[in-house]
């Protein structure tokens, strides 16, 4: 399979080395000392005890690439609309795109079914930019849980060896891609990706769970995930937000009580600065749109209250509008 991951920082270069090792014909896009670096010595992926690295081609222009079989579009959600305007020579109309951001993702109303209408979030204009350039046909939706950073230039390292998870699926009825295959491919590259019951967007809501409780209060108090589970009275906000967010969820038509033990999450929380953390330390833009704020609109529209996630988005926001990491 040819597979260039587009904005390779901690989640793409993950995939992608995991990928290239498989035996696939991977690319990435990347840029400045990061790039640098990977076409120096290669793209360096650690991982518990192990270490691997991956002569892939590296570029910040895909021009020279080529189609591809498969696209994975792994920049921060902040970043889709600039590296929309970079695609075009990536795609043919058979090529799969994967989007696997956290929060809500712009695709969320492309080939939503009978569900409630969302709310009108300014991110789900992107979708003007990539239906310019591909079909909902193309698009494979995703969740992923995968810690990983980048810890210097080119190196990256996965924090939760033991748990790397990619969930896949389509968008829309008239799916092109063929998804199992697609899935056979993640799994055998090491990346779980097991077969998905229900809509992707069940699975995005049970990860939105998670970032919109554990990486919120984690950028809140500066520390790791884990946090949440240390720290018994960050636990009780963590499980009312939790809570909260399991009732939006099924407001919009995804009841997802059943399919989330809140002490298993509470005890996989992990060692880990969540990336909602990373880039306000670093500076870089904040999706505090996605994660935080989003699940506030779909309570609001479906007038459910949410006081534990009030007080936290109040507290992220500021601390992002403070740096210029957000200005929504
Ligand atoms: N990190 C994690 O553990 C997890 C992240 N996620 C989600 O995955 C998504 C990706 O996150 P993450 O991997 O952390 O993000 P990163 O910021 O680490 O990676 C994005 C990469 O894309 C690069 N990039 C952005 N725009 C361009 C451009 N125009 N040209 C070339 N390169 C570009 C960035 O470069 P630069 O650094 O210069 O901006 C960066 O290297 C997010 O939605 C995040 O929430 C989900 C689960 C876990
Ligand atoms: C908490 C975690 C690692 C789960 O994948 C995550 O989503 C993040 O760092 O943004």
């Amino acid at each position: 399979m040819r597979a260039c991951v587009v904005g390779a920082g901690a989640v793409g270069s993950h995939i992608a080395v995991r990928l290239a090792r498989a035996g696939h014909d991977v690319s990435v896009i990347a840029r400045g000392a990061h790039l640098e670096a990977i076409r120096a010595r290669g793209l360096v992926l650690q991982a518990g005890e192990e270490s691997w690295i991956a002569e892939v081609a590296a570029d910040a222009d895909p021009s020279g690439f080529g189609t591809q079989d498969l696209v994975i579009v792994a920049v921060k959600s902040t970043g889709l609309a600039t590296m929309a305007d970079m695609l075009a020579p990536l795609l043919a109309p058979g090529t799969a795109v994967l989007f696997p951001q956290n929060g809500i993702p712009w695709w969320y109303p492309v080939g939503l079914d009978d569900k409630p209408e969302p709310p009108a979030l300014d991110l789900f204009g992107l979708g003007g930019k990539f239906l310019s350039l591909m079909t909902p046909s193309q698009i494979i939706g995703a969740s992923i849980y995968s810690a990983n950073e980048v810890v210097e230039p080119g190196v990256v390292k996965n924090n939760t060896p033991q748990r790397n998870q990619l969930s896949i699926g389509p968008i829309a009825p008239d799916c092109a891609v063929d998804v199992a295959g697609l899935r056979s491919a993640l799994e055998e590259a090491g990346i779980a990706s097991p077969a998905l019951d229900g809509d992707i967007r069940e699975t995005v809501w049970m990860k939105l769970l998670l970032n919109m409780s554990g990486s919120t209060i984690a950028l809140a108090t500066s520390n790791k995930s884990s946090i949440s589970r240390t720290d018994p009275e960050l636990e009780t906000i963590y499980r009312r937000i939790v809570a909260e967010g399991l009732q939006i969820a099924a407001a919009h038509g995804f009841p997802v009580n059943h399919l989330v033990d809140i002490d298993r999450l509470v005890a996989s929380l992990p060692d880990h600065r969540p990336s909602l953390l990373q880039d306000y330390e670093a500076g870089r833009p904040m999706e505090i749109g996605e994660i935080v704020r989003a699940p506030q609109a779909f309570a609001q529209v479906a007038g459910i209250d949410t006081p534990a996630l009030d007080v936290l988005a109040a507290i992220v926001t500021r601390l992002a509008r403070d740096r210029g990491l957000y200005s929504g």
